[in-house]
């Protein structure tokens, strides 16, 4: 299920600014690839390219390919709500539908494609709470609104939501950034165990948290504000954090930044 990414050639900009300027980057599958770099270096912008999600934003636009397993999510006959369908996203402040249940969270992707058969449906909401590490906090009230869980919770059904139209790719914009201590070792371990899966593409400002759950780390940087954001290497996130090839990589990590 789980598919590479191939980023080449890519642009971003909004309206006539440049964000984020040529970026090659391959994203193997079944890996965990962390994106760090300074605010404003553009690694929310660049994650959002890889499902299209951009184009929400009016006089967003992008130049270049971004390949999904070989296939340019950009080429004409794509439809974007298919591609964000595959690539699915979570974002920084858990964003349950507010009225609905918790079953209806999670539910809700699949009636939107089309799925009426209740037994599918009770079957496939288990399947992604679980797999989502909340079946058992939640198993006895399905039908309680999704706003009445704790933060945590509240992002691991998020989570539970995303994985429920099975995606091929997991993008998660600094997810553990509204939660405690204890909620974001519970995402994290998700992660860990998400990633046998699926592609996971995690944004983290927390450089503890992308040593502990990424394979490889992608740094980004810019050389001033009104600067284009680069990226400056992309590794094995060992390799990033012990002996990067860029100056600039290791004045980041070791906090000399600025
Ligand atoms: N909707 C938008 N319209 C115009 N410019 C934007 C928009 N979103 C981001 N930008 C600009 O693009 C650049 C990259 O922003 P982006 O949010 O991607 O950076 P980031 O690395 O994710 O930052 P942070 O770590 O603070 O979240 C910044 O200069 C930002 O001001």
């Amino acid at each position: 299920m789980a598919q590479r990414i191939d980023v080449k050639d890519l642009n971003v900009y909004y309206g006539s600014f440049l964000a984020v300027e040529d970026v090659q980057m391959s994203i193997e599958a079944r890996s965990v690839t962390a994106f760090i770099g300074p605010s404003g270096c553009g690694k929310s912008t660049f994650l959002r390219t890889l499902n299209r999600m951009h184009e929400m934003i009016r006089g967003a636009r992008v130049e270049g390919t971004v390949e999904l397993n070989g296939r340019d999510l950009y080429s004409k006959d794509i439809d974007p709500v298919a591609v964000r369908r595959t690539i699915g996203m979570v974002f920084q402040r858990p964003n349950p539908f507010p009225t609905m249940s918790i079953f209806d969270n999670v539910a809700a992707g699949l009636r939107l494609n089309g799925q009426k058969d209740k037994k599918v449906l009770a079957e496939t909401v288990e399947k992604s709470l679980r797999g989502a590490n909340l079946w058992n906090e939640v198993k006895d009230r399905l039908n309680k609104p999704g706003a009445g869980l704790s933060g945590g919770q509240q992002q691991r059904l998020c989570i539970a939501r995303a994985i429920a139209v099975k995606p091929q790719v997991l993008l998660m914009d600094e997810p553990c950034s509204a939660l405690d201590p204890i909620s974001t070792m519970a995402i994290e371990d998700l992660v860990n165990e998400l990633k046998s899966d699926y592609t996971i593409v995690i944004v983290t400002h927390n450089m503890q948290q992308a040593a502990r759950v990424s394979d490889r780390t992608a740094f980004f940087n810019l050389a001033a504000t009104g600067k284009p954001g680069k990226l400056v290497e992309v590794d094995d996130t060992t390799k990033i954090f012990s002996n990067p090839t860029e100056k600039a990589t290791e004045d980041y990590i070791s906090g000399r930044f600025g």
